[in-house]
């Protein structure tokens, strides 16, 4: 038995997902989505400050460092911080193949425990593409980029459009996340050319 739900197995006429011709170059660092994001944003103090990196094919590679406020056990990550970590490692996935999704559907083992101060090395990859779901799957290795796994996950992400944040959010930091003109370029360009 391994565990998994049947929820997280692409169905038979899902496709191969496919790189963005304009997604950011293998090794180039893709930049945070939302400066208060609690996965990648500078202006978040608690937040995993996560810095993930575009890899070859629809891959990414991110490294997280466990600090003192991520505890669960004394002197061990929260669990529930790792499959954050996870899941913001997933979700960057969908900016290589520039569409805008959230996560529907997450899937952790935690094989063993991450001491504080472990680097977490992160990698993850879209595996198939079905209409608006996106499934994809990631692992975290401690003690090196080719060290032991200690977590690892698999995701069902749902495509959305912008308005999603609109008509759900709190209006004041939508605004203001849309008032960055990178940002609401990027989100525009991603509904006009999917
Ligand atoms: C400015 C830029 C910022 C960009 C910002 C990017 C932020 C990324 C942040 C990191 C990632 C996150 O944490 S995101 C935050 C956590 N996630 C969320 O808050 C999502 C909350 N959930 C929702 O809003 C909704 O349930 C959606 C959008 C996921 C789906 O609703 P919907 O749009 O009405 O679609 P729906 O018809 O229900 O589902 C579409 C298809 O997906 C399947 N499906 C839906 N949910 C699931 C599920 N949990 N497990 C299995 N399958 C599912 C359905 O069966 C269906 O399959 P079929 O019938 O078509 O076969």
């Amino acid at each position: 038995m391994s565990g998994r739900t049947t929820a997280l197995t692409p169905p038979a006429d899902a496709v191969k997902p496919e790189r963005h011709p304009d997604a950011p170059a293998p090794g180039e660092i893709i930049g945070t989505h939302y400066d208060r994001c609690f996965g990648c944003g500078d202006g978040a103090p608690h937040g995993l400050h996560l810095v993930t990196r575009a890899g070859e094919g629809v891959r990414v590679t991110a490294e997280f460092t466990v600090q003192e406020a991520h505890q669960g056990a004394p002197g061990l990550a929260h669990g529930g911080v790792l499959a954050s970590a996870l899941d913001e490692t997933l979700g960057t996935l969908n900016w290589l193949l520039r569409v805008i999704a959230v996560t529907g559907r997450l899937e952790t083992d935690f094989v063993r425990p991450v001491p504080v101060g472990t680097v977490l090395h992160l990698e993850a990859e879209a595996v198939a593409v079905a209409d608006r779901k996106i499934y994809s799957t990631a692992t975290g290795r401690i003690g090196g980029p080719d060290g032991p796994v200690a977590v690892r996950a698999d995701a069902l992400f749902i495509e959305v459009k912008v308005d999603h944040f609109m008509d759900n959010g709190r209006p004041a930091e939508i605004d203001a996340a849309l008032a960055d003109p990178d940002q609401l370029k990027v989100a525009r360009a991603f509904e006009v050319n999917p």
